[in-house]
């Protein structure tokens, strides 16, 4: 099709009202207006992040995204690196501290930090399945991190409740992500 008038280029409000004029006539042309919003797809890849995790009782899923909407870092809970998930344990509950996961487990959080494929971090979002812990939020705030968006809070826990101590002193802000109902299915 000639794109030209007289020879000049035409600009790109008479182009766009070409393509509208094209759609109204031709659905077909038209765009698919059903697409997921970025909040979506960051809590979505979040969410696919956590079923990594080989932890029996919590998953959890951690993502940063920088200032133009890239995804800089994902991380879930799991062993430090050559630490066999066979060989450590995965229980809860033990008089010895050294036959629970807590004592070493790294954090979603934290290994979407060290992660990062970023080496600045400063203003980026992090989505979260579950509100940060005191640890994580300590190197949250390290980081320089500008947001926090988490899909569930354990608030009774006095970690959390540490870390949103921490992150209101250092005015980072923290919201609860909004469910929007929207589905998406996913066939591995
Ligand atoms: N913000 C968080 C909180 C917890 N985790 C990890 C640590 C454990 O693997 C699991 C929590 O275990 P639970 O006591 O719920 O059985 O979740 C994390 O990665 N980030
Ligand atoms: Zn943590």
């Amino acid at each position: 099709m000639n794109n030209t008038t007289n020879g000049v280029m035409k600009n790109g409000t008479e182009n766009l009202c070409r393509i509208l004029e094209n759609a109204k006539l031709n659905p077909e042309n038209a765009k698919r207006d059903d697409y997921i919003s970025w909040e979506e797809y960051f809590m979505a890849v979040t969410i696919a992040t956590s079923h990594r995790s080989k932890d029996p009782a919590t998953q959890v899923g951690c993502v940063l995204v920088n200032e133009d909407n890239h995804v800089v870092g994902a991380g879930y809970n799991g062993f430090p690196n050559g630490i066999s998930d066979d060989e450590y344990p995965w229980g809860k509950q033990s008089e010895n501290p050294l036959e629970t996961k807590y004592t070493y487990v790294v954090h979603a959080e934290m290994n979407a930090i060290m992660n990062a494929t970023a080496r600045q971090l400063k203003n980026c979002r992090l989505y979260t399945t579950r509100f940060p812990c005191n640890e994580c939020a300590k190197l949250i705030i390290q980081a320089r991190i500008g947001e926090i968006i988490y899909l569930d809070d354990k608030e009774e826990q006095w970690q959390s409740q540490a870390a949103r101590k921490m992150f209101d002193t250092a005015r980072i802000p923290t919201r609860k992500y909004q469910k929007t109902g929207r589905k998406i299915v996913i066939e591995l």
